[in-house]
């Protein structure tokens, strides 16, 4: 939907879009048998010389204790030695794949390093792709696999027999263990148990006993019953820095899916075969099984682009929503401090499961309230209110969130934002107080037992919180509305619960256009963008609006009419002036009458010509006059919408008046009259009719439809793109990622800037420039006539440098670009002094803005648009050392703003994916544009 130039400036209005490669072949499972009873599926078609070690497969010994010594495997090789056995055991190297098929007489027993995940399906016939993740196909499933293992394709398996030395990785979380059981009893019937199948780690050179005798002291490390140790998988690659691990093919820019347990990369041709059907989500089938790296965890069910263009809607969305649930990747309690203790795992179950949990709860420390609910990371303000009263962590302490102004609540020391919540709630919070505050919001000082009244009570305090950045109450939970909610959470899988706000700060100079861009995100995002109510309050604010147009207009009729009147009372002066000397000379010459008769006649000529082209009628000035009078008292929106219906046909006399079509025809003179004006006057008549119905774009051009207090907050969804090709599992993803735009004023972000460090958590600040203003001039602060566009980088370089804002992605919306582009054709861009360098080589072969030829040259107006966006870029680089993205736009087209706000989006992608970036890679996104050389 958009074009983005090489140097990251996005042209949101030439709307072109290639979108990924489509169509790749998906690897079909094949069954695997072993002694003819299926065990799993894997895909076919891998190479397995390339990267995957050899394994070893021994059979063992049946032990006498089958806790301590797992079976023999029964190879077929020696049938009837092993089917007498109960059951029996394969050991694996867990990246590998057993080769020794031959050896062992396993011709259909292809063990790739995908057994271990697509082999959990009982229907062996199954494609990868559709196997199913869920417990119960798991318990069904025919073998009781083990998977213990190392990604360590570099290594050398020695031979094919078992050689056991396992690694023992002391770190707590990467011993983990988590195996998969499945019982195949039912299929293998007859009375005969089925055998076990345990994947080991090849490096492994004990037999079960011994590995039950050499680690039995590290209990906690084992999985109770069958003693397999896991050791955190470490990925190497053989191949060049930055090539898949699995083909060595690629470097650092070749697309890549990543491993959540140890970080291997693989590229599109291997991802499938190293990952396998993914039961626990993005892992490499030899990581199955362990917990993830937990610098991924927020992006536990994030689809990739990768992985959309290789599976289908189904297979994805399966596999993310086990990446979310599985329970190898749940969240370690102990990682979780809550007031200075580690959590438990029935504490972890607790706050996971209450009505109202924390979200987007990662390893880290955390304060909670249990008498508010209210809930933070150490020493930050809060973030949430969850449920209270919850039995989790210890007693809160006094400094959790850092807080420095003596003023307590519920035992903690509040910090400065919420003291300035507590006073616009109007709470007194003079002498230091100590409060104890409950879940509703009620609230008491320690020691007394009125209650005060309630903090979140007062009308207005939800916007106040969401500027402040503070939490409010969810909706009360009643009883009734608890069973709700627990119903809800019984059908709607966690991972959509879960569901974190991404914040988007709209900023920009007065009349940059940001109201346009909120009210645009509006138009698009939201289902239903105004009410009825909104749409009969923008209709009343539209006709009001006529009102004051038409006042202005009537104004500037009296001023031209005036000066006209002046004019011409000048010119008849220095007429009559060069009359009475000729008449005083005919005088003297005794030809006319004496002087004093011509200056009556003069007079009463003057008197008869009073009318201009700017006069008015007696009726119509009475009216005009009533107007002016009413609106300087402020008394017009007292007196709608009677105005409208009674003064209806009289405006539309007025303006088909000859003096006030004069009057708009020298609009451009009128300072006060917004260029918008001319789209609702021209169309005044019908505005004014009391059955008009304002249309979007009536809304979007509207000036005072948003935010009177210069705050305005957007909560939305990106919707999935209605059009097939571009409907896809990250769609639908992005379509439960909720976004919030929160649109402020300059005006209400007060002296400095200061109020810009309650914005401390937005994801990006979206900086909204208006390129005609290059031209424009306004009074600034310090009364002095100052260039609009210079007021705006003033106000650029302050919300750049602010520290709040110092790790922040910025986008630069240059808007406005219909109304730049006319204009740069008349009024060279040199005329503000920041632009003192354009002097662009110009082709003979101009494109024009209409022009969809990509071969013809830019336009003036995109030379200049593009020129402005280095400009900016260059400030921001010095300012912060950053790249700036860009994104041209035209704000009253739909489509314009939508591309500029995906690209924000995809800003955001990216940001999240930085990690996963070498810097190089990352920079590729920075290339600076070439410079301008007169
Ligand atoms: N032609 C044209 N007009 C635009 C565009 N974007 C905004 N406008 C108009 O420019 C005027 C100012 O836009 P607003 O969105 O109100 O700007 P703002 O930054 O909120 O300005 P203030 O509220 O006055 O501080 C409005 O009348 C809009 O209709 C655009 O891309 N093209
Ligand atoms: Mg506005």
């Amino acid at each position: 939907m958009c074009s983005v130039t090489e140097d990251g400036v996005q042209y949101s209005f030439a709307l072109e879009y290639t979108g990924p490669p489509v169509g790749y072949d998906i690897p079909r499972a094949v069954p695997i048998n072993v002694n003819n009873i299926p065990v799993a599926a894997v895909v076919p078609h891998i190479n397995f010389q390339q990267n995957i070690t050899l394994p070893v497969v021994k059979p063992l010994l049946p032990s006498s204790d089958p806790s301590k010594n797992p079976k023999s495997v029964n190879t077929g090789k020696n049938p009837g030695k092993d089917c007498g056995s109960e059951e029996a055991a394969i050991t694996v190297s867990p990246t590998s794949v057993i080769e020794r098929a031959v050896d062992h007489n396993l011709q259909e027993c292809v063990f790739s390093s995908e057994l271990s995940s697509s082999g959990l399906s009982n229907d062996a016939g199954t494609s990868s792709s559709t196997n199913s993740f869920d417990d119960k196909s798991r318990d069904e499933s025919l073998l009781k696999l083990r998977v213990s293992n190392e990604l360590s394709s570099n290594r050398d398996w020695e031979s094919n027999e078992s050689v056991s030395s396992v690694d023992v990785d002391d770190e707590y979380p990467s011993s983990r263990v988590s195996s998969v059981k499945v019982s195949n009893n039912e299929v293998h019937g007859e009375g005969r148990k089925a055998p076990v199948v345990t994947f080991r780690d090849i490096e492994s050179n004990d037999d079960g006993g011994d590995i039950d005798d050499g680690f039995g002291g590290n209990e906690g490390f084992f999985e109770e019953e069958e003693r397999v140790l896991r050791i955190k998988p470490e990925a190497r690659s053989k191949g060049k820095k930055g090539s898949c691990y699995r083909c060595f093919k690629g470097s650092r820019f070749t697309e890549k899916e990543v491993c959540l347990v140890c970080d291997a990369k693989y590229c599109i041709n291997c991802v499938l075969r190293a990952m396998g059907s993914m039961p626990e989500g993005r892992k490499c089938v030899t990581c199955i099984g362990f917990p993830i790296d937990e610098s991924k965890r927020g992006s536990l069910g994030k689809c990739s682009r990768m992985l959309k263009r290789l599976l289908n809607n189904l297979e994805v969305r399966q596999i993310m929503k086990a990446e979310e649930l599985c329970e190898a990747n749940q969240l370690p309690p102990e990682y979780v401090n809550v007031n200075g203790e580690p959590l438990c795992h029935e504490e972890l179950v607790v706050l996971q499961t209450c009505s109202n949990p924390p979200k987007k709860m990662k390893p880290g420390n955390y304060w909670y309230d249990k008498v508010s609910g209210l809930w933070g990371k150490a020493g930050q303000k809060p973030s949430q209110i969850i449920s209270p009263h919850l039995n989790v962590g210890g007693p809160i302490k006094a400094n959790a969130s850092n807080g420095n102004t003596q003023v307590f609540m519920n035992g903690r020391e509040i910090t400065k934002v919420e003291l300035r919540m507590l006073q616009l709630a109007g709470v007194q919070c003079a002498g230091n107080p100590h409060f104890w505050v409950n879940e509703d919001g009620s609230y008491q000082e320690e020691g007394q037992k009125n209650t005060k009244g309630y903090i979140w009570g007062k009308a207005g305090m939800k916007l106040v919180c969401a500027f402040l950045s503070l939490p409010v109450p969810s909706k009360p939970s009643d009883s009734c509305g608890e069973q709700v909610n627990s119903l809800i959470s019984r059908s709607i899988p966690d991972y959509l619960e879960q569901r974190t706000l991404l914040k988007l700060l709209l900023v920009g100079h007065s009349g940059s256009g940001t109201s346009t861009i909120f009210k645009q995100a509006k138009i698009l995002y939201k289902p239903v963008p105004f009410t009825e109510d909104e749409r009969e309050n923008i209709k009343l604010t539209i006709q009001s609006n006529v009102y004051g147009y038409l006042g202005i207009l009537l104004e500037g009729r009296d001023r031209f009419e005036e000066e006209s009147l002046t004019a011409v009372t000048k010119e008849q002066s220095t007429d009559e002036t060069e009359h009475i000397a000729l008449m005083n000379s005919l005088q003297l010459q005794n030809v006319l009458k004496p002087l004093t008769t011509y200056n009556v006649k003069v007079g009463s000529t003057s008197n008869t010509n009073h009318q201009t082209i700017y006069s008015i009628g007696p009726r119509l000035k009475a009216f005009s006059d009533w107007l002016l009078k009413t609106m300087v008292s402020g008394n017009l929106e007292a007196i709608f919408p009677a105005a409208t219906r009674e003064y209806a046909p009289l405006v539309e006399e007025l303006l088909k008046d000859e003096a006030i079509q004069a009057t708009y025809k020298r609009r451009n003179e009128l300072e006060m009259l917004p260029s918008v004006s001319s789209y609702f006057l021209e169309r005044a008549v019908d505005i004014l009719r009391t059955d008009y119905e304002p249309s979007d774009l009536d809304i979007l051009c509207a000036e005072g439809v948003t935010s009177s207090n210069g705050l305005a907050c957007l909560d939305f969804s990106y919707p999935q793109s209605a059009s097939d090709d571009n409907y896809d599992t990250e769609d639908q993803h992005d379509a439960l990622l909720r976004y919030q735009l929160i649109s402020v004023h300059s005006r209400g972000l007060g002296e400095n800037c200061k109020w810009l460090e309650m914005f401390e958590d937005v994801g990006m600040v979206i900086f909204c420039v208006a390129m005609n203003d290059y031209d424009q001039y306004t009074v600034d602060g310090n009364g002095l006539s100052t260039n609009k566009m210079l007021l705006s980088r003033k106000f650029f370089e302050s919300i750049v440098t602010h520290p709040t804002f110092e790790q922040m992605d910025f986008l630069l919306i240059l808007n406005k670009f219909d109304l730049f582009e006319e204009k740069i054709e008349r009024v060279p861009l040199t005329q503000c002094e920041w632009f003192d360098d354009f002097h662009p080589v110009i082709s003979s072969h101009r494109s024009n803005s209409n022009s969809n030829s990509i071969n013809t040259s830019p336009s003036l107006g995109q030379l200049g648009a593009h020129y402005m966006a280095v400009k900016f870029k260059r400030l921001y680089s010095l300012l912060s050392g950053r790249k700036l993205y860009a994104s041209v736009v035209k704000g009253l087209e739909p489509d314009s703003v939508d591309a500029a706000l995906k690209y924000a989006r995809e800003i955001m992608k990216w940001d999240e994916e930085k990690p996963n970036f070498s810097l190089s890679e990352y920079s590729m996104y920075s290339t600076e544009a070439s410079s301008y050389s007169p």
